[in-house]
C-alpha cells in the first residue's frame, strides 16, 4: 500500500484527536458528541444525495421549467480524477488525489473553489459543483457551477510540497481543458487561500502561450498578483449583510421572536476560517455578541462576548483553545452547537447537523456560512420547530460574487475607481462649493472630506457585494412568501427558475 493510502486508511481507523481529548475536566461530556452521532450520522445520504434531496423539493413546485430541463440540470456535466505521485521532503513517494467537477456549463466559464482537505471525494466534489450552479444562479454571476478538490489534509505538508501539488493539479487541469478565463474559473475553499491561487495562475500563465487574460484564470489572489480588494473578506462579509437583513423581515421577527439588528444578538460561531473569523468580525462590528465559537478540536465560550482577533491568534498560536483565559474551554467541539444563541453560524464542514443533534439546537436562526451543514432530515425538523434557516446558496455566495468582480476587473485590466475617482471628488466638491455659498456656512476639512471622498475599489466592491445579496435576499424572501415554503426551497425554486430559462432559450442543439 502506498504511504497516502496507508495515512487516509489510519486516520479512519484512529479516533479523532476530538475524541482524544475527552476526559479533560472542563469536558461537559462522558462520551463526546462525535461519538455519540457517528453511528446516527451514518445512516443520513451522503452530501450529493443531500444536495439532490433539496434540489428536488425546489424542482417539484416549478411550473415555468420543462422536466427535460430539470432532468437535465439535476446531472453533472463532467468531472475529472487525477492522480500522481508526490516526492516528499523525507524522499518517499506518496500518491495525490484530485478532482474537479463542471455541474453545470449553462453559462461559461464555470466557477468554484478548490478544496483541500481529507474528506474530499468524487460524491462531496460533485455536490459542491451542483451548488455553485445555484448560487451563481441565486445571485445573479452570470457562470456555471464547478468545485475542485485535493484530498490531503494541508497541516501534514510543507509549503514547498502543497506548491507542488497544487502545481501539479493546475497541470492536469490545463492538460484536460479543465482552467481558462472563459472555461473554468477556480477560487479559495477550505484548506487553500491566496497562495494557492497565486501558484495555480502562475502555473497556468505557463501554459496560457502569452494569453493577456491569464490572470483571469482563477480569482481569490493577492491584490499584487491581480486580485480585488474585499475578496479575501468577502464570503464572511456577504454572510452578515444576509442575516442583518434577515433580521429586518417582519415574518422572520415574528417566527424567531427577534428584534431587528444584531447589536446584543448572541451569536456562535463553528469554523474559525477564513468565513466564520470574518462573519463573526462583522457581526461584532454591528454589535453582535459571539458568545462561543467551536474549531474541529475544541470550543471556546463567553457569554460576555469574545475578541475574535485575539480568539483566532491564539488558535493559530496554539493549534487549540485550550488554555485561553478570557473563556471557558470545551473539549468536545461538536458541544457549541447545542449551546443557547439567537444565530447559529455553521462555517466550517458539511453535515455538522443532522438527525442527532437537530433536536438539541437551540438558536432561533441558523445562518448557513459552511456549504451543506444540514442534512435534510436536520433541516425538516428544524423548519417544522420554526427555526428560520438561511441557506447556503444564498447566504455564502458574498464569495462567488467579489470573486465575479475579480474577474471582471482583470479581464478588463483596471483597478475599479481608477479612472472616475478624481473625476467624481472633482464634482461633488464644485456642488459642495455652491451649497456653502447659498448656507453661508463653510464645511470642516472633515466634513468636505466625507462627502467628497470618491469610491475606492473596496468601496465599490463591498456596495456591489451589499447590493447583490440585498437583492437576492429579497427575491428568496418573496418567493418563500408566495409559495409558503422554507427560504432553502424558495432559492432552489428561484435559481432552478433563472437557469431553466437559459436552458430554453439557448435550445438544445441535439433536438430537432
Ligand atoms: N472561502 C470561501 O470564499 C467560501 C467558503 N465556503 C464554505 O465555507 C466553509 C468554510 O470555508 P473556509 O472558511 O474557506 O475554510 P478554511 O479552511 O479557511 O476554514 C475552515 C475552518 O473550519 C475548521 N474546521 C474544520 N473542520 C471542522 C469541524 N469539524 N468542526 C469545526 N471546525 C472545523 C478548520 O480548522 C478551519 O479553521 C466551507 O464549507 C466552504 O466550502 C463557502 C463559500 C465561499
Ligand atoms: O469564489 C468563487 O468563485 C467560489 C467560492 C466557492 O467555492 C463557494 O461559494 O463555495
Amino acid at each position: 500500500m502506498l504511504s497516502s493510502q496507508i495515512i487516509r486508511a489510519a486516520s479512519r481507523a484512529l479516533p479523532s484527536q476530538a475524541n482524544v481529548a475527552v476526559g479533560t475536566t472542563s469536558c461537559r461530556y462522558t462520551q463526546t458528541l462525535t461519538e455519540k452521532y457517528a453511528e446516527v450520522k451514518s445512516t443520513e445520504p451522503n452530501f450529493l444525495e443531500c444536495f439532490k434531496e433539496f434540489f428536488d423539493n425546489g424542482a417539484r413546485l416549478q411550473k415555468n421549467v420543462s422536466p427535460n430541463d430539470i432532468l437535465n440540470m439535476r446531472m453533472t456535466d463532467a468531472v475529472i480524477k487525477t492522480s500522481f505521485p508526490l516526492i516528499r521532503e523525507d524522499k518517499t513517494c506518496e500518491i495525490v488525489t484530485g478532482y474537479r467537477a463542471h455541474h453545470s456549463r449553462h453559462r461559461v466559464p464555470v466557477k468554484g473553489g478548490i478544496r483541500f482537505s481529507t474528506a474530499v471525494d468524487l460524491q462531496e466534489v460533485e455536490a459542491l459543483a451542483s451548488l455553485m450552479t445555484y448560487k451563481c444562479a441565486v445571485v445573479d454571476v452570470p457562470f456555471g457551477g464547478a468545485k475542485g478538490g485535493i484530498a490531503i489534509d494541508p497541516k501534514n505538508y510543507s509549503a514547498k510540497e502543497l506548491e507542488q501539488i497544487t502545481r501539479r493539479y493546475t497541470m492536469e487541469l490545463c492538460q484536460k481543458n479543465f482552467i481558462g478565463p472563459g472555461i473554468d474559473v477556480p477560487a479559495p475553499d477550505m484548506g487553500t487561500g491566496g497562495r494557492e491561487m497565486t501558484w495555480i495562475k502562475d502555473t497556468y500563465h505557463h501554459f496560457s502561450g502569452g494569453d493577456v487574460n491569464s490572470v483571469a484564470c482563477v480569482t481569490g489572489k493577492p491584490i499584487t498578483q491581480g486580485g480585488v480588494r474585499g475578496r479575501t473578506e468577502a464570503t464572511g462579509l456577504g454572510v452578515y449583510y444576509g442575516i442583518r437583513d434577515f433580521l429586518e423581515y417582519e415574518e422572520v421577527q415574528d417566527q424567531t421572536g427577534l428584534t431587528s439588528g444584531l447589536k446584543g444578538k448572541k451569536v456562535i460561531v463553528q469554523g474559525l476560517g477564513n468565513v466564520g473569523f470574518y462573519a463573526a468580525h462583522f457581526i461584532t462590528k454591528a454589535g453582535g455578541k459571539v458568545v462561543g465559537i467551536g474549531e474541529y478540536n475544541s470550543c471556546i465560550v463567553n457569554p460576555e462576548g469574545l475578541d475574535i482577533e485575539h480568539c483566532q491568534a491564539y488558535f493559530k498560536s496554539n493549534g487549540s483553545f485550550k488554555g485561553y483565559n478570557s473563556g471557558e474551554f470545551i473539549a468536545d467541539p461538536l458541544a457549541i452547537l447545542e449551546m443557547e444563541c439567537d444565530v447559529l453560524v455553521p462555517a466550517a464542514v458539511e453535515k455538522s447537523i443532522h438527525t442527532g443533534n437537530a433536536k438539541n439546537i437551540k438558536a432561533k436562526i441558523i445562518a448557513e456560512a459552511a456549504n451543506g451543514p444540514l442534512t435534510p432530515k436536520a433541516h425538516y425538523e428544524l423548519v417544522e420547530r420554526g427555526v428560520v434557516i438561511i441557506p447556503d446558496l444564498l447566504l455564502n455566495a458574498g464569495g462567488v460574487t467579489v470573486s465575479y468582480f475579480e474577474w471582471l476587473k482583470n479581464l478588463s485590466h483596471v483597478r475599479f475607481g481608477r479612472l472616475n475617482k478624481k473625476w467624481e471628488e472633482h464634482s461633488k466638491s464644485t456642488l459642495l462649493n455652491f451649497v456653502e455659498q447659498s448656507v453661508n456656512r463653510e464645511l470642516s476639512h472633515q466634513e468636505r472630506r466625507l462627502v467628497v471622498h470618491g469610491a475606492e475599489e473596496v468601496d465599490i466592491v463591498y456596495s456591489g457585494l451589499e447590493d447583490t445579496m440585498y437583492n437576492a435576499c429579497m427575491e428568496t424572501r418573496v418567493t418563500a412568501k408566495e409559495l409558503g415554503v422554507d427560504f432553502r426551497t424558495a432559492a432552489f425554486y428561484n435559481a432552478i427558475e433563472k437557469i431553466g430559462k437559459v436552458l430554453e432559450e439557448s435550445g438544445n442543439i441535439f433536438s430537432n
